[in-house]
């Protein structure tokens, strides 16, 4: 590769993310050194800022904080610095604190640039394959993805670390060397210390290789979740329910894969193999008496009725007390509620005017059109809500009155039959 093939490639996996800034993480290393000149000469600079975390965790973490505030100074872009101080000194955790930092740090439309090159893919490939991952794994970091609402994006995946360290010679420019890096007690230390280096000796290309490999495999897992998704179309019973019977009908392997799908799709957390054969084992060769639990990072798994349901862990809080009703999206802490007026005319906004929605009390009971009075439980109970979702599930009332209880039923009186007939419809997906 050379010094044109990797500006090009440097420029061309950034400009598919024009963010309204560009937000490099810099570490100090010789890979986000290189990224932070690149960006400093090809990108302009009013788009540009610094982000380094200092761990605290080396005795040296504040001299390299103040290495990489004296390169922003020196190219003159701005440069924020974060203090985290991760639970214990293990890799893992200073990981999380790093993730949570830039979490913590991004604006919208900010797109947050890492410095992983085609060496530490390489790594990682063999460090999953030893651990004996499946495509997911072996599929190795993707060159972007989401972190909460914002782009991460890695424009150096496919450059090996020889030619950075090339151009950075080339470039004369300086970085710093993590003494832990040289420490091959690390299993990623070894694998780059120990084994690479031989591997490379027979096969000079391995890096690429594998670099190559895990590309291959990112296209067929698009093509494996593309499957997925549509299969789940037929499971899905509202966003966060899936149909148990349908899904015990299935091959284990393929349910594994359709929960794992469902739920990164929801949650954006990926279960790995272990979690998803408790999963099913729990949920699925259990005796239909139990009520089996599954905790997720911000999400609990649940079933009811034999379907498989995902909720959030909050759902015991309180999240109505008294919300006047206006047409559109409305989201609430338990869920999310849509609200349509059906009336005809000019007075059509003025019947969800009267419409409060409140929070359900024990006892309540209402007239669901053509099916006599009824209690909310026995409601509930019918349309099969799991008893969780019950407590947040709004309630519309006019006055002491009832009238409907969004995507269950709409009481006697307010169903739209003629346009002078008040009316609305209302669906609730809750969370
Ligand atoms: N202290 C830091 N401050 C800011 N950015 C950092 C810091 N440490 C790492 N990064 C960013 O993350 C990239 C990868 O760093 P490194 O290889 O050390 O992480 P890793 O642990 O192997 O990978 P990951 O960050 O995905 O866990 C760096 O090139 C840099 O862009």
């Amino acid at each position: 590769m050379n010094r044109q093939a990797l500006i090009s490639a440097f420029l061309e996996s950034i400009q598919a993310y024009p963010g309204k800034r560009w937000v490099i993480a810099l570490s100090g290393g010789l890979d986000s050194i290189v990224m932070l000149h690149l960006a400093a000469s090809h990108l302009p600079s009013c788009k540009l800022h610094i982000l380094h975390v200092n761990h605290h965790l080396q005795e040296s973490a504040d001299a390299w904080s103040a290495f990489c505030q004296k390169q922003a100074e020196s190219l003159a872009l701005p440069f924020t610095q974060i203090d985290v101080f991760p639970e214990n000194s293990s890799e893992a955790a200073a990981r999380d604190a790093r993730y949570a930092a830039f979490s913590h740090f991004l604006k919208a439309g900010d797109v947050l640039l890492l410095a992983h090159h085609a060496d530490d893919q390489a790594e990682t490939v063999l460090f999953r394959l030893l651990r004996g991952s499946g495509l997911h794994g072996l599929a190795g970091m993707p060159s972007s993805r989401m972190l909460g609402g914002n782009n991460i994006v890695r424009p150096l995946l496919s450059v090996p670390r020889l030619e950075l360290e090339t151009w950075a010679r080339a470039q004369q420019l300086s970085w710093i060397e993590d003494p832990s890096n040289q420490s091959s007690l690390y299993d990623r230390n070894f694998l780059r210390l120990k084994v690479l280096p031989v591997l490379k000796e027979r096969w000079p290309a391995v890096v690429e290789r594998l670099s190559a490999t895990s590309q291959l495999l990112r296209h067929e897992r698009q093509m494996l979740d593309e499957y997925l998704d549509q299969e789940l179309a037929g499971l899905l019973l509202g966003k966060c329910a899936l149909d148990g019977d349908l899904l015990a009908s299935v091959a284990s392997h393929k349910r594994k894969a359709l929960i794992r799908r469902w739920v990164y799709n929801l949650q954006g957390d990926t279960l790995n193999e272990i979690q998803l054969a408790q999963v099913d084992q729990d949920f699925f060769h259990s005796a239909a008496d139990k009520n089996p639990q599954f905790t997720l990072k911000s999400a609990l798994l649940r079933r009811y009725r034999g379907n498989l349901h995902l909720c959030s862990l909050a759902t015991d809080e309180e999240c109505i007390e008294r919300l006047p009703l206006y047409e559109g999206r409305i989201d609430l802490k338990g869920g999310v509620l849509t609200v349509e007026s059906c009336q005809a005319g000019s007075d059509r906004l003025k019947v969800l005017d009267k419409v409060v929605c409140v929070k359900r009390l024990e006892g309540m009971s209402c007239r669901p059109v053509g099916r006599g009075r009824k209690t909310l439980k026995k409601l509930f109970q019918e349309a099969s809500i799991p008893p969780w979702q019950r407590q947040n599930w709004p309630v519309c009332m006019v006055d002491d009155e009832i009238v409907a209880l969004p995507g269950i039923c709409i009481c006697e009186g307010w169903n739209a039959t003629s346009s002078d007939t008040p009316g609305f419809s209302l669906s609730w997906e809750p969370f």
